[in-house]
Parts: structure tokens; sequence; C-alpha cells
């Protein structure tokens, strides 16, 4: 029985949200087949295992639930996910632990995160280009590509290690994490939990061990580069430089490398393919972004750090489609410790609830022709402008994405890259010529194929 605080919060049906996960639709469909809904409540409810949930997109809300994480806590993997290898892969971490846990690991964390070592970015951004040049003027298909860049970013700049993807599309870095990613990070699991089958837990786990043995390996391999007084400057080092009085066991690092590896790598690796696709669509734009980028890096291939601030109209670009297509199209699961009003209905303590920021980032209230790619909107503003919680791509307050500058200086360097030496367009016959087509819940963009053609 659905009790009174929610009779008046559209459903999204059960049946619904499967049929959209198994026909891969995206959130933007969610957003859009709902939209009324969300625009008149900034709420709807779901029930999923018995339980009702809430995706909300009202931004005072938002507001509310970000600036008080001790009243409004993250649900923890084990309660979204019981017993699931999704739980046990990413353990105890910085992303879903709270209170005293989590400022422990926030700390190590962000001393880690304090000073990105530009030199480990460049010397990926150099390895990116010099594969391209080999696939001249020949369709790439962009979205794996630029999952391969963001790997090696993470492998470098993170832990200092070479994964080599660039160079060799199956390495067993990349195939191992992809095989742990397609299995255990399903978005059925929420609704089906078949992890806990044993046959198939036996299976899968296998997957995870192989993956954490990795990861095992690169902390003990880091441990001895530290000892023979070898440094390289990366994140991993800094973490441990860091732990000397022991403030992350070995097997929290290991969970907080993972958990890195998941929520850096496809996250930007879908930032940098939209942005791709938009630059290669709006050739007007293109052309704006590749003078700024001639005009203030001259000679350097890589920019600086004062370049990096320098480069306004890029990180507008960029700004505009992380509003347009941002890659976490919502929020981990916040559950309510007290009672909340949205609208005149009472939510009650215990529901856990979805900020989906896709709704609030494509919303007509709070956007002018919301739609539209249009980089001049963000004149103004910068990133960290989001007074009005209306641009959310990396959340806000206190548990704001720790790796969110990480994934700029990535951004544009990819882009100071491949700006200055191609032009770039949708394959012919592109199955996106009339919009990007997306799908599953992380807006990944079905396969996209762009022609980089050199300039001269
Ligand atoms: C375009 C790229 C990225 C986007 C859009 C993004 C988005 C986000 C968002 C929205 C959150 C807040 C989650 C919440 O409040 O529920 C978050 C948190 C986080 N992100 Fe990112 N992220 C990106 C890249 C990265 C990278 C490259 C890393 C690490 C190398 C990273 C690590 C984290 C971590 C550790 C947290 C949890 C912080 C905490 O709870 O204290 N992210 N990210």
């Amino acid at each position: 029985k659905t009790p009174d605080a929610f009779k008046n919060i559209h459903t999204i049906t059960l049946f619904n949200r499967i049929f959209m996960i198994i026909t891969k639709q995206g959130y933007d469909k969610l957003y859009f087949s709902h939209k009324q809904y969300f625009e008149k409540d900034g709420i709807v409810k779901q029930r999923i295992r018995g339980k009702w949930y809430c995706l909300v997109t009202d931004p005072a809300i938002a507001k509310e639930l970000l600036l008080k994480p001790d009243v409004y806590p993250k649900m923890s993997i084990e309660k979204l996910f019981p017993n699931s290898l999704f739980a046990e892969y990413l353990g105890t971490n910085v992303a879903f632990s709270n209170g005293d846990v989590w400022k422990r690991h926030r700390r190590v964390c962000n001393s880690a995160f304090k000073s990105l070592p530009l030199h480990l970015f460049a010397e990926t951004g150099l390895k990116m280009i010099n594969t391209l040049e080999t696939i001249d003027n020949k369709p790439v298909e962009i979205k794996n590509f630029m999952q391969r860049y963001a790997f090696d970013v993470l492998g470098k700049v993170a832990f200092g290690f070479d994964f080599n993807s660039i160079g060799n599309p199956n390495s067993v870095y990349i195939t191992a994490f992809d095989e742990v990613q397609k299995t255990i990070f399903n978005p059925l699991s929420l609704i089906f939990p078949i992890d806990r089958v044993p046959i198939i837990r036996q299976q899968r786990l296998k997957k995870v061990n192989k993956l954490n043995n990795i990861f095992n390996e690169i902390i003990n391999e880091k441990y001895k580069a530290l000892a023979a007084g070898k440094s390289q400057g990366d994140l991993l080092e800094n973490m441990l430089n860091a732990c000397d009085n022991q403030m992350l066991s070995d097997s929290e690092l290991r969970y907080n490398l993972a958990l890195f590896m998941l929520a850096g790598h496809e996250t930007s690796a879908i930032a940098l393919a939209t942005t791709l696709y938009l630059l290669s669509t709006y050739k007007n734009v293109q052309e704006k972004a590749r003078e700024e980028v001639l005009r203030i890096l001259g000679d350097d291939l890589i920019p600086s750090a004062d370049q990096h601030r320098s480069l306004k109209y890029l990180n507008m670009i960029i700004q505009e489609n992380l509003r347009l297509y941002p890659p976490a199209p919502a929020l981990i699961f916040r559950e309510l410790t007290e009672n909340i009003k949205i609208k005149d209905t009472v939510i009650p303590a215990g529901t856990p609830i979805e900020l989906f920021l896709y709704g609030i980032h494509h919303s007509p209230k709070l956007w002018n022709n919301p739609e539209e790619f249009l980089p001049e909107r963000f004149e103004k503003n910068d990133y960290a402008d989001s007074e009005n919680y209306s641009w959310l791509a990396f959340g806000a307050g206190t548990r704001t994405c720790l790796g969110n500058n990480f994934s700029l200086i990535e951004q544009r360097i990819a882009l100071c890259l491949l700006l200055r030496k191609y032009e770039i367009s949708l394959a012919p016959n592109s199955i996106h010529k009339n919009g990007l087509k997306i799908h599953t819940q992380m807006l990944l963009p079905y396969p996209l194929d762009l022609i980089f053609k050199r300039k001269d």
C-alpha cells in the first residue's frame, strides 16, 4: 500500500524502468518521458524491491541535500546492493562512506589530488596524439579511443603505471577492467541481485580477484620504488606518503584505487567523446576554439598551468558539454535521516533520494533553450559558480568530485592536441547526424565514428 506521503508523487513503474534498461534507453529518455512531472513537482518516485526511491530535480532540494551531508548521508553500497560483488569490489572507500570514516579517507585522498603531476598527463596526451597519427583520415570510434586514453591517464597519473591500452587495445589491464565493469556494474542488478546465485558469484569473483591482484601488484611495486628512492609524483605515491601514520590500510588503499578507476575512467572518456561530437557538429565553435588554442599556446603542444586558466572559450565549451551530457547524470543515493518537505509533500526519513542532475541541467525553468549547445551561456560564470544549483556536473558541497581538476586537465590537454592538429568531422552517414544517440544510464553514446583530417 502506498503511504499517504507518497500518494501525490508521480510513479515511474518498475516495468517502465526495466524496459528502459533492457532496451538500453539512456537517462535522457528517462527525463524526457516524465518531463512534465519533473518540471511540475521536482520529484518522481519508483518502487524497487519493496521500497520507495525518489528521483529529484528541484535545485532547492539539491542544495539542501548537498550542503547537509550529515543529515542526508550517502547510502552505503551494502545497503544499495546487499551482498553484491560491487560492494565487495569497492569495499570502504572515499565515495561511499560517511562521517569520520569519510573524513579519514578524504584527508588522504585530498593530499594526493592537491598537486596534480602535469608532466604525467602530458606524457599520455602525447602518446594518444601519436597513435592517432597512424590512423590519419580514417574513421575513429572515438568513445573507445577516449576510453583507452582515459584509462592510460589514470594508470600514469594515479598509479605511475603504464597500462598501455592506447598502444594495445587488448592490453591485459583494460581487458581485466572491462570484464569486471561489464559483469558487476549492471544497472539491472539493483532490481535483480543475481550476484547472489552461487555459481554466477563464483565465476564473477574470479574476474574481480584478477583485477584486485593487478591493483595489489601496483601497490607493492610502488612500495618498492619508494624504498629505492624512485619518485614519479603520481597520486598513489602521494597517498602512501600521506599514509605514514597508517591512516588507510593496504586494502582501503586498494578500494580507493578501484574507485578512482570506476569514477574517473568512463566519466572523462564520455565527456571527451561528447565534446568531440559537439565540435564536429558545430564547426564555427570548433574554429573559434582552435583559434584560441593556437593563440594561447603558440608553439607549446601541452598547456602550462597558467595556460590552462587562460583557455577561456575552451573551458566554456567543456562546461556546456558537461551541462548537456553530464557523464554522471544522477548522484549516489542519499538516505534521509530526517523528514524533508518537497512542495506540499513530506518525504519520510529513511527514503533513498537520487539527485537527477540530467533533469536539472535540462530544465527550461533553469536554462534558456536548454537543448541548444551554447558555450556563450558560461561567458560570465565559471565552474565554481553553481550557486543556484543548476549546474552540478561534479556535484557540490563537501562531497564534490575529488577528480574534477584531474578530469578538466585531462580534457583540456586532449582537446588542445586534437584541435591544433586536426579538423574534426562526423563520419559520413553517421547515426548521430541528427543528434547524439545515447544509451545506458551513463549517457554513453552509441559507437561514434569521427574523421580527423590533418590540418597543414
Ligand atoms: C568528467 C569527469 C567526471 C565527472 C562528471 C564526475 C562526477 C562526479 C560527481 C557528480 C560526483 C559527486 C557524487 C555524489 O555526490 O553523489 C563525484 C564524486 C567523486 N569523483 Fe568524480 N567525476 C569525474 C571524474 C573523476 C575522476 C577523474 C576521479 C578520480 C580520478 C573522480 C573521483 C571522484 C571521487 C573519489 C568522488 C567522491 C568524492 C567524495 O565523496 O568525497 N571523478 N564525481
